[in-house]
């Protein structure tokens, strides 16, 4: 990048900063929220939301939790007028919901504001103007003097028509582009319009610090809004709050670092919407909380319909990434995240654990609507045994010992590496059906008899080479009779013979599974699965099938006629 020099740092930091922030750990309450979707979030559409759309997005705000809500600028245009008037004249406001307008400092502005809220029965009235170096420089062209002016003239007309209309009125100033604005003089435009509106404990006043666009990093931020806190004149009547947004990615930094300081309140929008990068993430912020077990005071516990509803109605997406919410934030691909989610998964099921600890995954995804299944365990090329077994047994019921677990899961890595592309658990399934359960080639089992006598003398009629055979073996049990019949009389040779059954309880009909290794002459070991209505015919079927997979695995070896 050759033209870094065409850039230099515009914030300033506080004359002295006290850093107590930096002491506290985490953020022990919730602040008071105040979504801006309504408006910050729509000013930044395309095309901003039409009446109807404003409409069921207010009640989604509502049912969500929200107290305060800023509706809209009711100046800007119809649309922004009629649909406060709408929330009025319907009477769609609920008693513990206070609606909040913005509004410039300018008269005209101010006028058709109270206009707007007429049989409003409460209401926050948001007054801005900017402060910064470069708006006043290049937008104002006006001295610090006479911006204070701007903002005391506006506080001035605000309490004057607040005092003529009807309803109960509660003011809000911002500094616009505090982040860029001297402390001191921001300080000092918020006493001046503090002298004018005079809050008490009965009637306080929201200080609001916005981002107007981020400048800092956000410890900057932070002291900003430290030292504002400290030394606002009075401030048990003042609600300090922050409107963070996101030009450098770190908006919910700021919010969380803010609220260390001495934020009492954050505005922001759901998922992030609004200006340039956006607002700050009243989701992330409220489900970081929550996983810190502070209760946020907002419902997410049914993400995925909010955000279905939000992505209709802004016509914006939420990526893939975003946290919480986006399609793949539970879900892991890559083989040890997977392991270890599925063995924090086995833990919790063992017996029940106070707190959630799983690793890899900040919160249960079922708190907030997401399922486990398809949600949080995906299978690439990328994946490992413990996940693909998780799956099957999640859906399917294989409980597979862990070693089988690992050549089904280079089986399934390698179809997905060759087709370069997802398995689905179904898919996953199919290969384990296709690979190791049943298998009759080359040699299928047909039929068990038991004889009569010690050793448990058996029959068993088997198919191979397009013959079908009668072999009798006996040894210390049936299936070792079956085993010992079928070495002895097809010249198969293996050892260290291992099992384990399970009745499979998902699905339909009660049905055993039986998994069998065998290791050959060269010590490699081969599982076979079996599965059968009756115990000991799923145990056979899984003795041939480890038994087909070895002969397979060995070219050279011929069955004995
Ligand atoms: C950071 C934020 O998000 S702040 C909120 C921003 N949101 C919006 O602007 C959306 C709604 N806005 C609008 O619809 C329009 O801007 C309106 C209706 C409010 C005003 O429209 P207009 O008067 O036609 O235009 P515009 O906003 O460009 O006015 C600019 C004038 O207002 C002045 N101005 C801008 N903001 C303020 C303010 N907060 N207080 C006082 N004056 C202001 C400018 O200096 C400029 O003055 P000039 O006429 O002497 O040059
Ligand atoms: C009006 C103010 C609070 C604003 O939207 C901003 O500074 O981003």
């Amino acid at each position: 990048m050759k033209n870094a020099n065409k850039y230099t740092r515009q914030y300033s930091m506080p004359p002295e900063s006290s850093w107590n922030w930096v002491k506290k750990e985490y953020v022990d309450k919730a602040p008071i929220w105040c979504s801006v979707d309504l408006r910050d979030g729509n000013q930044a559409l395309v095309v901003p939301m039409n009446l109807e759309e404003k409409l069921e997005y207010f009640q989604l705000l509502v049912d969500i939790g929200f107290k305060e809500i800023e509706v809209g600028f009711p100046a800007a245009s119809d649309t922004e007028f009629v649909f406060l008037r709408t929330l009025i004249e319907r009477d769609l406001i609920p008693d513990d919901v206070t609606i909040q307008v913005l509004t410039q400092s300018r008269d005209h502005i101010i006028r058709r504001t109270f206009e707007s809220l007429m049989g409003a029965k409460r209401a926050i009235v948001h007054l801005y103007n900017s402060t910064s170096i470069a708006q006043r420089e290049q937008v104002f062209r006006k001295p610090k003097s006479e911006i204070v002016e701007i903002a005391v003239s506006g506080a001035q007309l605000c309490k004057q028509l607040a005092l003529e209309t009807p309803g109960n009125f509660m003011f809000q100033y911002s500094p616009e582009s505090f982040t860029g604005t001297e402390v001191d003089f921001a300080l000092e435009v918020c006493h001046a319009v503090l002298d004018v509106w005079k809050p008490t404990a009965e009637r306080p006043v929201i200080i609001n610090l916005p981002s107007t666009v981020q400048l800092s990093l956000p410890h900057v931020y932070a002291s900003q809004i430290e030292y504002m806190s400290n030394h606002l004149r009075d401030r048990h009547p003042v609600i300090v709050s922050v409107h963070p947004h996101n030009d450098r990615g770190t908006g919910v930094a700021d919010a969380e670092l803010a609220m260390l300081a001495g934020a009492d309140r954050v505005e922001g929008t759901l998922f992030g919407n609004g200006e340039r990068t956006g607002n700050v993430d009243i989701v992330t912020l409220a489900l970081n909380l929550y996983s810190h077990g502070v209760e946020p005071g907002l419902d997410f516990e049914n993400l995925p319909d909010i955000q279905s509803v939000v992505e209709r109605l802004t016509k914006m997406q939420v990526g893939k990434r975003h946290p919480y919410a986006g399609e793949l934030v539970f879900t892991a691909f890559s083989g040890s995240h997977q392991d270890a989610i599925a063995k924090g998964m086995k833990w919790r099921e063992e017996e029940e654990r106070e707190h959630w600890t799983v690793p890899y995954l900040p919160i249960d995804p079922k708190d907030i609507g997401r399922e486990y299944e398809g949600d949080i365990i995906r299978i690439n090329s990328q994946s490992g045994k413990g996940g693909i077994g998780y799956l099957l047994e999640q859906k399917y019921g294989f409980d597979l010992p862990p070693r089988m677990r690992e050549d089904l899961g280079y089986a399934v890595k390698g179809v997905s590496d060759r087709l370069q592309k997802e398995l689905s658990v179904d898919e996953i399934a199919d290969i384990f059906t296709e690979e190791f359960v049943n298998l009759a080639e080359p040699i299928a089992f047909s039929e068990l008899k038991a004889d009569e006598g010690a050793g448990h003398p058996t029959t068993v009629t088997i198919h191979t080479h397009g013959q079908t055979r009668t072999i009798k073996g006996s040894g210390n049990g049936r299936l070792d009779a079956v085993s010992n019949a079928l070495q002895a009389s097809l010249g198969l040779q293996y050892t260290n013979l291992t099992y384990k059954e399970h009745a499979l309880e998902v699905g339909s009909g009660s049905r055993a599974v039986a998994y069998i290794s065998i290791d050959d002459a060269e010590g490699r070991t081969h599982w076979g699965c079996g599965i059968d209505t009756d115990i000991m015919n799923a145990s056979i079927k899984a003795l041939f099938s480890a038994i087909n997979r070895m002969v397979v695995a060995t070219p050279t070896f011929v069955v004995q006629h």
